[in-house]
C-alpha cells in the first residue's frame, strides 16, 4: 500500500480504515514524518476533529505533547496522553495510545495509531498534606486523624518503616498544634550510645562526666513550649525508659549529675518501626511507658502496602528533578514502570526519591528506561534462600539469623541505605533485597 495516498483510491482507504477500526478501535495513520495520512471515522469523532489529514503532530499539539507522542511511536509502547483530555470536552477521561509500525518491505513508512479512552483511575483524589503526598484513601484518613490529634496535647506514637514519613508526620502534628510557634526538636534514640543519649535528652551539669565542661540543657528543655520527636523510641535502653517515664509523669527533668528537678513543658511525639506491644511482651520495653506514649497510635503504611502511590510519586519526584533544569524526562519506559511497581521498596518513599534522582542523572533523553535504574533492580528474583548466619560482626540482631525485623531496624538506622544496612548485618545487599522480597509483610 502506498501511504502517500497515490496508490490507494480514497474510497478504498476509507473502507480499509473502517474495517481496521472495527477490530482495533479508533485509528489514525501517519507517515514517517509524523504527518497525518488518514483518520478513521471513530478516530475523527473521538478527537473532535482536532487532527486533520496532511497535518503534522507538531502542528496539532503543543511541543511537549508532540514530543511525548513521537517518543511513544519510536518505543512502540502504549501510553496515556492525559493532555488530549481537552480534545474531548464533556469527557474528562484521558486517552491511551498504542502504535504499530507500517512497513513497505523492510522500510518503515509510518504508524497506525490506535486510540482508546483510558480506564477510570481506580484511586481517589490526590492530597498533599504537609509534605506527605498520597492518593490512597487509607493515607488520607490518616491525615484527618493527624489533624484531630494535633488539636490535643495527647502523646502520639507513629509506627512505620523507614522512609514512610514518620518525621514529616511528627512535624505536621507540631505545625497544626497550638505549640506551632514553639520549637520542634527531633532526636534519634537508635543513633547514640546510652550515656550520650541520656545527656542529650535530659541535659547535664558541668563536671557530670569527663568532658562536661559546661551545663547543657538537653532536648527536653530545648523543646520547651514546643514538641519533642523521639525517633526509634523502641531502641531506648530500659534504664532510660524508666527515666523518660518519670519525666513524662512529673513534667520535670533532673539533668545528669544534677540534683534539682527542672520543670518542662513539652508535647511528645514518638516513632518506631517496631510493634511496641511485642517489645513489651518480650521484656524489652516497659508497658507503662508504652501506654504513656501511645495515647494516639498512628500507623504509616509502607509503600508496598499502597502500590497505587508508587508511580504517581515517582512522577512527582521526576517533575521536581526536571524543574531543576538539565534532563527533561517525559515518561518511563514500560519495563521501567513494571520494575518500579514490583520492587519491594524497603526504604519506602525516601528510597523512591533517591532512585528517581539516580536514574535522572544516570541516563539521558525524554524516556527513563529500566537500564537507568540502580543495580538492585536488575538482580534475579529470589530462589530457595536459607536464613543467614551473620557471624561475629553483627551488632543488631539478638538471634542467630537475620530476620525481617533486623533488616528493617538496620535500614532505619542507615536511613534506608541498603548497602550500609547489609554491611551492618554482615549480609550481601542482594540477600537483603531477596529477603524483603520473599516476605513483604508488615513489621511485627
Ligand atoms: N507520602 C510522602 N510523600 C512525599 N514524600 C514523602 C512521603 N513520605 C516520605 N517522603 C519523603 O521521604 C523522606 C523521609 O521521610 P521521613 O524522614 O518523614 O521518614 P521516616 O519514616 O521518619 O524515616 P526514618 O524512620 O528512616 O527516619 C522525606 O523527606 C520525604 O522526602
Amino acid at each position: 500500500m502506498n501511504l502517500g495516498g497515490e496508490g490507494l483510491p480514497a474510497e478504498a482507504l476509507k473502507q480499509s480504515l473502517r474495517a481496521l477500526e472495527s477490530f482495533a478501535g479508533p485509528t489514525v495513520l501517519i507517515d514517517a514524518q509524523t504527518r497525518v495520512l488518514a483518520l478513521g471515522a471513530q478516530a475523527h469523532s473521538l478527537l473532535k476533529g482536532r487532527l486533520k489529514p496532511g497535518q503534522r503532530l507538531a502542528e496539532a499539539f503543543e511541543a511537549r505533547l508532540a514530543d511525548t507522542l513521537r517518543a511513544a511511536l519510536r518505543a512502540r509502547e502504549e501510553l496515556p496522553i492525559a493532555a488530549l483530555e481537552a480534545a474531548s470536552p464533556g469527557s474528562p477521561r484521558a486517552l491511551r495510545l498504542r502504535a504499530t509500525d507500517l512497513t513497505e518491505g523492510n522500510r518503515s513508512v509510518g504508524w497506525a495509531i490506535h486510540l482508546a479512552v483510558a480506564p477510570e483511575a481506580p484511586d481517589g483524589p490526590e492530597e498533599l498534606f504537609h509534605g506527605l503526598w498520597t492518593q490512597e484513601p487509607q493515607m488520607r484518613q490518616l491525615f484527618r486523624t493527624i489533624e484531630r490529634a494535633a488539636r490535643t496535647e495527647a502523646s502520639v506514637l507513629v509506627r512505620g518503616e523507614s522512609g514512610t514519613g514518620k518525621e514529616l508526620t511528627a512535624y505536621a502534628l507540631h505545625t497544626l498544634s497550638s505549640r506551632a510557634k514553639g520549637p520542634f526538636r527531633a532526636i534519634n534514640c537508635a543513633a547514640l550510645s546510652p550515656s550520650l543519649l541520656e545527656s542529650e535528652l535530659f541535659g547535664h551539669v558541668r563536671g557530670a562526666f569527663t568532658g562536661a565542661v559546661r551545663d547543657s540543657p538537653g532536648h527536653f528543655r530545648l523543646a520547651g513550649g514546643g514538641t519533642l520527636f523521639l525517633d526509634e523510641v523502641a531502641e531506648l535502653p530500659l534504664e532510660l525508659q524508666a527515666k523518660l517515664l518519670r519525666v513524662l509523669e512529673t513534667h520535670s527533668v533532673i539533668p545528669v549529675g544534677g540534683r534539682e528537678a527542672i520543670s518542662v513543658d513539652v508535647r511528645i511525639v514518638a516513632a518506631t518501626h517496631r510493634a511496641l506491644r511485642r517489645e513489651v511482651e518480650q521484656g524489652r520495653f516497659r508497658a507503662d511507658l508504652m501506654y504513656r506514649l501511645r495515647v494516639v497510635p498512628l500507623f504509616l503504611p509502607s509503600l508496598r502496602e499502597r502500590p497505587g502511590d508508587i508511580l504517581p510519586l515517582a512522577d512527582r519526584f521526576l517533575k521536581d528533578l526536571n524543574a531543576r533544569g538539565g534532563r527533561q524526562v517525559l515518561r518511563f519506559s514500560a519495563p521501567a514502570r513494571r520494575l518500579l511497581q514490583e520492587y519491594p521498596w524497603p526504604g519506602n518513599v525516601r528510597e523512591l526519591r533517591n532512585v528517581m534522582e539516580y536514574a535522572h542523572v544516570m541516563g539521558e533523553g525524554p524516556v527513563l528506561s529500566e537500564a537507568e535504574l540502580p543495580p538492585e533492580f536488575h538482580e534475579p528474583p529470589a530462589t530457595g534462600l536459607k536464613p543467614l548466619n551473620t557471624g561475629a560482626p553483627r551488632r543488631l540482631a539478638p538471634s542467630a539469623t537475620v530476620g525481617l525485623d533486623d533488616i528493617r531496624r538496620a535500614l532505619s538506622q542507615t536511613q534506608g541505605n541498603r548497602a550500609k544496612a547489609a554491611a551492618l548485618l554482615g549480609i550481601s545487599r542482594i540477600t537483603l533485597w531477596r529477603r524483603l522480597r520473599q516476605d513483604p509483610g508488615k513489621t511485627g
